[in-house]
């Protein structure tokens, strides 16, 4: 058959997605999942996103990494799935809609999307790196001369040798002003670096704030897929009001031949 699909990128973060109000998308197909985000055989993506209906708010958000597996929480992929909603007139210009970690809130303007992500109040902090969760799981580093640096290599070996089977998502920091920094990504069920994680610099942001290395409450990152900016409120060891913003794009729609 014929699968509909669109392809949104948000700061290099990109997804194939696709309408599954009617319920077309066979879920449990691990192996099409990973085929559709082949970028040699498929359409290519980071992962895979299905837009579907939800009791509780205006659309319900299900993520499947590169691999084909359903993960946890992708922010540049909720952003995006924020931006395909407005696109097919499911919401305007505010939302809530439900995600494996639960309701988040979002704004569009124009093609950016301001989401808010869920509270962190749990930051583990090691000598040379911290460990949080911003809705999936974050290894984050302070690393020297980050643009030379083997995030392929030094990113797998942590993502299976700290984490074990169910592993990491593992963001390499160098740190450019008081509240910015650049950062570079090894995504789990990628199994390689990405443009850009949503999640990552996320906990980059908070992980910074955490340990000193800011005092500020917006915090700017760089990644190499564009900039993103998150803000938050820190009350008693927790992170609050964690608002995740950057720009969502469509790259281009079409049909697919596959055997579903
Ligand atoms: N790219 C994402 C994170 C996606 C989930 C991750 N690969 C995992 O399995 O933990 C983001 O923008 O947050």
């Amino acid at each position: 058959m014929e699968l509909q699909f669109f392809k949104y990128q948000g700061t290099g973060n990109d997804f194939v997605i696709i309408d599954n109000r009617q319920d077309v998308f066979p879920k449990n197909n691990t192996k099409l999942v990973a085929e559709l985000c082949d970028r040699r055989f498929g359409i290519g993506a980071d992962g895979l996103i299905l837009l579907e209906n939800d009791n509780l708010s205006d659309f319900k958000m299900v993520y499947f990494n590169a691999d084909g597996a359903e993960s946890s929480m992708c922010g540049n992929g909720g952003r995006c799935l924020v931006a395909f909603a407005h696109y097919l007139g499911v919401i305007e210009k505010e939302t809530t809609f439900n995600a494996v970690d639960g309701l988040h809130h979002a704004t569009v303007e124009g093609d950016i999307v301001n989401l808010k992500m869920i509270d962190v109040d749990k930051i583990h902090e090691k000598q040379n790196h911290s460990f949080l969760d911003t809705g999936s799981p974050h290894h984050v580093q302070l690393v020297k001369e980050l643009k030379k640096f083997d995030v392929q290599k030094e990113g797998k070996k942590l993502r299976y040798g700290i984490y074990g089977e169910s592993g990491s998502n593992i963001n390499f920091v160098e740190q450019k002003q008081d509240n910015a920094f650049d950062v570079r990504t090894y995504e789990r069920g990628v199994e390689g670096e990405t443009f850009s994680c949503g999640t990552g610099v996320t906990a980059v942001a908070l992980a910074m704030h955490q340990s000193g290395k800011t005092a500020a409450n917006e915090v700017h990152i760089h990644t190499i897929g564009g900039d993103l900016t998150i803000s938050f409120e820190k009350k008693g060891g927790k992170y609050s009001n964690i608002f995740l913003k950057g720009p969502a794009t469509q790259v281009f729609k079409g049909t697919i031949a596959c055997s579903i």
